[in-house]
């Protein structure tokens, strides 16, 4: 065993996790901490305030509240077929965890920018991502000049948004169809920006649909890139993995099954969507058999795990990071007999989780503190200093 000490913020940050394989990994750790954890605290106070806005963005019944409704309000797909056209902006908090928390804007498909009450300029300012949503299955020449707009009206404004769009509803196009369509649009969205002289906009494409996880992944994706702790959180379970014989680690949000981060070795579709089938049997199994005889209790809690055997010697082992927070693990059968080993350092890690969290919250709390203070030494209107609260 081997302790870890750096020092954050003046707060001795300690990390000790027992070599399973490696045995250098104290270089790595240390490297990790210096050259991600300060530069993303600082990113993280300056930002901590103000909760990053998601817009969704798209022509009429392109399938913007489908999205919404199925990824953070658990509709099953077949429900959306009855949702009414949105006539007006719908804003919702998303504060699941510790790390995702931020604001998604539903906009009308109808909305124009040329109408004077509606304040683009207000709404681009605060906002981390722009998803615009393309119906796959209509004619999108229309949508395409619409996302023309859109983009370089709010590259204008704010040239940090990240632009996402949603190829939507790709369930009903072939394998060939979805590759030719993602093609198309890539390009001529692209060719149009080219045309304006904007080419530096950078645009990303995702193919969706709400019956399949594509949609989960694709958020994942959007959500992860407004995650200031990411290459953090990214590290340490790259520490975490490779020093305990995992094939490959997630952490999820548990609500909403978008996972905020995993390590550096590649996604693939089917493991992710293991994943998520994985967080539902859970939860299912949880609330049936986890709460207690009055219906009270929660069925997700620090008690929470579960292992499932695949037939391919495969081992999925779920964990409960924090209240929100699970690590869906992939392990080979031989591996997973150390199961002793994966759980010390899975202690480990959850421990360093805690502490960015913690280190995190302490630094926005202090900032609203000074800025209390601040307000308060303003004299009043009449200049009588204000009485403190
Ligand atoms: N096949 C398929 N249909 C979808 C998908 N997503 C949404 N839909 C359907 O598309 C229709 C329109 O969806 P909405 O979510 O109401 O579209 P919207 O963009 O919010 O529409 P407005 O509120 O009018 O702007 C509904 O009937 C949905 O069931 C998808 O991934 N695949």
């Amino acid at each position: 065993m081997l302790t870890l000490q750096y020092l954050l913020f003046e707060k001795p940050y300690s990390l000790s996790l027992k070599f399973g394989r490696h045995r250098q990994t104290w270089t790595r750790f240390r490297t990790l901490l210096a050259t991600h954890a300060a530069p993303v605290f600082l990113k993280a106070v300056n930002e901590a305030s103000v909760k990053p806005r998601i817009l969704l963005m798209g022509l009429r019944r392109s399938g913007k509240s489908s999205i919404q409704k199925v990824v953070f309000h658990k509709m099953s797909p077949n429900e959306t077929l009855f949702l009414e056209s949105t006539n007006k902006i719908c804003r919702e908090d998303v504060s699941n965890s510790s790390f995702v928390n931020f604001q998604i804007w539903d906009f009308p498909g109808q909305i124009d920018f040329f109408d004077p009450t509606f304040d683009y300029e207000m709404i681009f300012r605060g906002t981390g991502a722009l998803i615009f949503v393309i119906d796959s299955q209509d004619d999108y020449m229309e949508a395409l000049a619409r996302l023309h707009l859109t983009v370089t009206r709010a590259y204008k404004v704010n040239p940090d948004i990240n632009f996402e769009i949603f190829i939507h509803k790709v369930d009903g196009l072939s394998d060939d169809h979805k590759i030719e369509t993602q093609r198309d649009i890539h390009q001529r969205a692209n060719d149009d920006l080219a045309d304006a002289g904007l080419e530096k906009i950078h645009l990303s494409f995702y193919l969706t649909s709400i019956y399949d996880h594509s949609i989960f992944e694709a958020f994942s994706k959007v959500v992860q890139k407004l995650i200031p702790q990411l290459p953090t959180l990214e590290n340490l379970l790259n520490i975490f993995i490779s020093n305990s014989g995992i094939e490959k680690a997630f952490l999820f949000d548990v609500v909403s099954k978008i996972y905020i981060a995993t390590d550096s070795t590649p996604v693939d579709m089917q493991t992710y969507e293991l994943c998520c089938d994985m967080i539902d049997v859970v939860i299912d199994i949880s609330c049936i058999y986890g709460l207690k005889d009055d219906g009270t209790g929660t069925p997700y809690d620090k008690e929470s795990m579960a292992i499932i055997k695949l037939n391919n010697t495969t081992v999925l082992y779920l964990k409960e990071v924090t209240k929100f927070l699970a690590l869906v693990c992939f392990v080979r059968e031989e591996s997973f007999e150390r199961k002793g080993l994966i759980d010390y350092n899975f202690h480990c890690f959850r421990k360093a989780i805690q502490e960015v969290f913690e280190v995190r919250m302490k630094v926005v709390r202090s900032r609203k503190h000074q800025s209390h203070l601040q307000k308060n030494k303003r004299p009043t209107p009449n200049g009588t200093p204000r009485m403190p609260l």
